[in-house]
């Protein structure tokens, strides 16, 4: 596993930050970065909060584990350390016994699919995860997709709702600026319905936006991919495209009494 030690102590980190934001009673927005960042902060969300839903919003499923990951890359691993029906996959992991598994499979959904390994498909196969491909949005439109997704790990909507977006679940020519993009993605304009939809839901309890990288791509490259995470993120927090009245000031300026 790449990188492997300083994942290890930085999700610890990362985890006890959004556990202290959530049980403060603030909402957590953690921006990345690798999508391994996962693993920290939704760990961190459960300890704050219990039992959660999660959705990752993805061209790829990232439930990988050291022995089925064909690149090695912790970024393709972290649904499969949070899950509680993958840990006995697992080798002992040093350092990372602060992390226990304890989200259950059930209750993650997915949204975006395009690049599934082979042995990511067996998993989401054996154990009947929630997972909308590309060709699910196609055939039942982006709208119908998310409801289906949040009612299935969120029935009630009593679970805290995690949403992990990864940039690269849109298509490459709304974000360029990724280290691993793959075309056919959603737009951004179903990406930020997406959003909507769950703000609108009344649930989100913490968001990751990951894998922006300015590195990668031109000046204008980098510069589409900030401005679409930019909109995806404000339209989880109840930005509305139709526009937003004045926060404060709740009389139009300029009127005159006519006498
Ligand atoms: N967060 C990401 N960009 N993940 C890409 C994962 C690609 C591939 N499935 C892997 O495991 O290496
Ligand atoms: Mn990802």
């Amino acid at each position: 596993m790449r990188e492997y030690d300083d994942f290890a102590a930085c999700m610890e980190k990362v985890s006890s930050s959004v556990k202290q934001v959530l049980s403060d009673g603030r909402l957590c927005l953690s921006l990345g970065g690798d999508h391994s960042m996962g693993v920290g902060t939704i760990d961190g969300h459960y300890q704050a909060k219990g039992d959660l839903a999660v959705l990752w919003i993805d061209a790829h499923a990232d439930i990988n584990t050291s022995a089925t990951s064909p690149t090695g890359n912790l970024h393709g691993m972290p649904v499969a350390l949070l899950v509680k029906e993958l840990a006995d996959y697992w080798p002992y992991l040093p350092n990372m016994d602060w992390q226990v598994p304890m989200l259950s499979i059930k209750n993650i959904a997915y949204i975006g699919l395009r690049s599934v390994d082979e042995y990511e498909r067996l998993i989401l196969e054996k154990f009947g995860v929630t997972a909308y491909a590309m060709e699910d949005v196609e055939r039942l439109g982006v709208h119908e997709v998310t409801q289906r997704a949040l009612e299935a790990i969120n029935p009630n909507g009593e679970r805290s709702l995690h949403v992990s977006f990864d940039i690269d679940s849109l298509d490459p020519l709304e974000a360029p600026s990724t280290g691993t993009t793959e075309r056919g993605g959603l737009s951004l304009r179903e990406g930020v319905h997406i959003m909507e939809t769950v703000f609108a839901s009344g649930t989100l309890g913490a968001m990751d936006l990951v894998e922006v990288n300015p590195l990668i791509g031109s000046e204008k490259d980098v510069k589409i991919t900030v401005d679409a995470a930019r909109q995806v993120v404000r339209a989880g927090f109840g930005y509305k495209r139709r526009g937003m009245p004045p926060l404060l000031k709740q009389e139009i300026p300029g009127y005159q009494k006519a006498d």
